[in-house]
């Protein structure tokens, strides 16, 4: 039985739907990487399954990822496996956590790495066996939580501030950019070959 982090963006949510939905959709998920990556809070990822692209990002927010150690388990941004393309700021949030060479290998092949090959990238911080993901993320917590918290969250938004300030200048742009992509035929196209092979895989 296959284990999930996360599955990503709701692939439906962007396949078939008019144009004004894209853009609600597109702001929503924009909202969501605003909080978590700007987020003051410490947040550590527990990982205890596969997280392709949304669900990658998600993880890529937080401040320290742990993941179940078993190579079944992959994770990475694998748009382009879809025949659509990461948004710049899911490259800058890449970027920021295994730089640039890293990031463009692992966006242009749209890869997934296994578990201890993320551990290897950099994509993740620590393997722990799959039983003990929960107490090893609450450890972290532990740990992250005894630096003084004004030090610990200027210097986070120190290394974080000019990505989220790029896409807040960008918004209305990257919504609009977002909706002409997804509500091309080709792409409405890749989509739906894509969800075929999923359910051919059964
Ligand atoms: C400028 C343009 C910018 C565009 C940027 C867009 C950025 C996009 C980000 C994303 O996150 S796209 C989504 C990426 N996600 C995936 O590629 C995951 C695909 N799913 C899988 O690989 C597998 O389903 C799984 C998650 C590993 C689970 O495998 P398992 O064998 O346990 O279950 P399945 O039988 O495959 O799936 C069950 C059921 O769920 C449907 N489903 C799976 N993932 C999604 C999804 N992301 N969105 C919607 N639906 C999904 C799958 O089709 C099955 O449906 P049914 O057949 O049961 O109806």
């Amino acid at each position: 039985v296959s284990k999930i982090f996360s599955a990503g963006l709701d692939i439906t949510e962007m396949s078939g739907k008019s144009n004004e939905h894209y853009a609600a959709f597109w702001r929503a998920v924009q909202e969501m990487w605003l909080k978590l990556y700007g987020s003051n809070m410490v947040t550590i990822a527990a990982i205890n399954g596969s997280s392709p692209a949304g669900g990658c990002l998600m993880a890529l927010c937080c401040d320290y990822r742990i993941m179940a150690d078993n190579p079944k388990f992959a994770i990475g941004l694998n748009e382009t496996q879809l025949g659509i393309v990461a948004p710049f700021w899911f490259k800058d949030t890449m970027i920021n956590t295994i730089g640039n060479r890293a990031t463009e290998l692992s966006l242009q092949l749209g890869q997934m790495y296994p578990a201890p090959e993320a551990l290897k990238f950099g994509l993740v911080d620590k393997l722990v066996p799959e039983d003990k993901v929960q107490s090893a993320a609450a450890a972290a917590m532990s740990q992250w939580l005894s630096v003084p918290d004004h030090a610990r969250q200027l210097t986070k938004s120190m290394m974080r501030k000019p990505a989220i300030d790029r896409l807040v200048k960008q918004r209305e742009a990257d919504i609009n950019n977002f909706v002409s992509f997804i509500s091309k035929d080709s792409i409405q196209k890749s989509l739906q070959i894509y969800m075929d092979r999923l359910k051919q895989k059964k």
